[in-house]
């Protein structure tokens, strides 16, 4: 089996020669290797578009099996089939799901509640439970735990970044390790006298007709902008159960397994709450649920983070324009808030 690997500079190198080469891959055609802290080549990250590029390039030339890219501490890890197409995010959580749901039927799985509604289809089509929850692979993984201590088995935690744990692994947050139980899919598929590629296992995955994600800085001083962006946020929930805005509905039932959604946490001993998010789902007359609006403070900077996805052409604009319309102007919130890539999206 030839396989790429695209360690972008970081550590994952020795991937390559202490675990594939060993194993009798042929790893020839992997690319940057050597660690190298000023990253020469590209971002490694499975989410940048050049890393995935640089190996969809590297899969196609060689005639590969699989691309591997890993980012800096291979804590995330993305993959390209030997078709040249490449599997992050919503696609490598899905391949995954179809990989752990045949070990274990049933299996509850979480996510950041960024993912596709597809997504949730493609898990239940196969029997598992999709628990949406909190963005922060912490915040991911720690819901998996904590499922499992109640007693609904989860065994697959991953968030749309390439995080991602197994409870096989004792919930470590491990790019190497995905990545091998893909391997070991791959051989056994080869074993069984399959023709196809890792690809196949997703192919009926539905990619999100349109998908934005927007950032608002907030505009204070730094020591309030926590604060503030809490009052945005809040006041954005507020306008929601008012039902302000016409055909949205907040996600929150407080019950993981329900596929809908969860979080907010209602039972005995919520999680700790280290960044404020919403998630909820629209809909109109015409077109009944088509999509959804995720609202979060950032977990890094003083900003807050807008996602919104749709299954409809126009969606995400009139999704944005409501947002912005309906809630930021008649709310007054755009006062403290740099709005300019919401007006750039409305408008242009
Ligand atoms: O809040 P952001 O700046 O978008 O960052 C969000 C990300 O933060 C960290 O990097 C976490 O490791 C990720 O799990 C999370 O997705």
């Amino acid at each position: 089996m030839q396989i790429i690997v695209n360690a972008g500079n970081g550590s994952g190198g020795f991937f390559t020669f202490e675990v594939l080469d060993k194993l009798g891959a042929d790893t020839f055609g992997s690319l940057h290797l050597k660690p190298d802290g000023m990253f020469p080549n590209h971002i490694p990250n499975p989410e940048d578009k050049t890393a995935m590029s640089q190996t969809r390039s590297a899969v196609l030339q060689h005639n590969a099996d699989l691309g591997i890219v890993f980012d800096t501490d291979v804590d995330r890890s993305g993959v390209v089939d030997r078709e040249g197409n490449p599997i992050n995010g919503d696609r490598l959580i899905a391949l995954m799901s179809a990989i752990v749901l045949k070990q274990h039927p049933g299996t509850t799985i979480v996510t950041d509640a960024r993912t596709s509604l597809a997504l949730t289809k493609f898990i239940t089509d196969r029997g598992g439970q999709h628990c949406l929850y909190r963005v922060g692979y912490r915040n991911v993984i720690d819901k998996g735990v904590q499922l499992n201590k109640d007693g609904v088995e989860t065994h697959l935690m991953m968030e749309t970044s390439g995080h991602g744990a197994l409870k096989e692994n004792h919930f470590l947050d491990d790019g190497a390790y995905m990545v091998v139980k893909i391997i070991i899919e791959m051989v056994r598929m080869k074993l069984e006298g399959s023709n196809e590629g890792i690809g196949s296992l997703i192919k009926d995955l539905e990619e999100p007709l349109e998908s934005v994600e927007l950032r608002m800085n907030v505009v204070s001083e730094p020591k309030y902008a926590k604060a503030k962006a809490v009052e945005a946020i809040e006041a954005f929930r507020e306008y929601l159960e008012q039902g302000s805005l016409h055909g949205w509905e907040l996600d929150s039932c407080g019950e993981c397994w329900v596929s809908e959604g969860c979080l907010v946490d209602t039972n005995d001993t919520p999680a700790a709450i280290d960044a404020l998010m919403y998630r909820a789902k629209v809909s109109d007359n015409e077109h009944g649920e088509y999509g959804w609006v995720h609202i979060r403070q950032s977990i890094h900077n003083p900003n807050i983070a807008l996602n919104f996805q749709s299954t409809i052409p126009g969606g995400c604009l009139a999704m944005a324009s409501a947002f912005h319309q309906k809630f930021l102007r008649a709310s007054g919130m755009y006062e403290f808030l740099d709005i300019s890539q919401v007006e750039n999206y409305v408008t242009n």
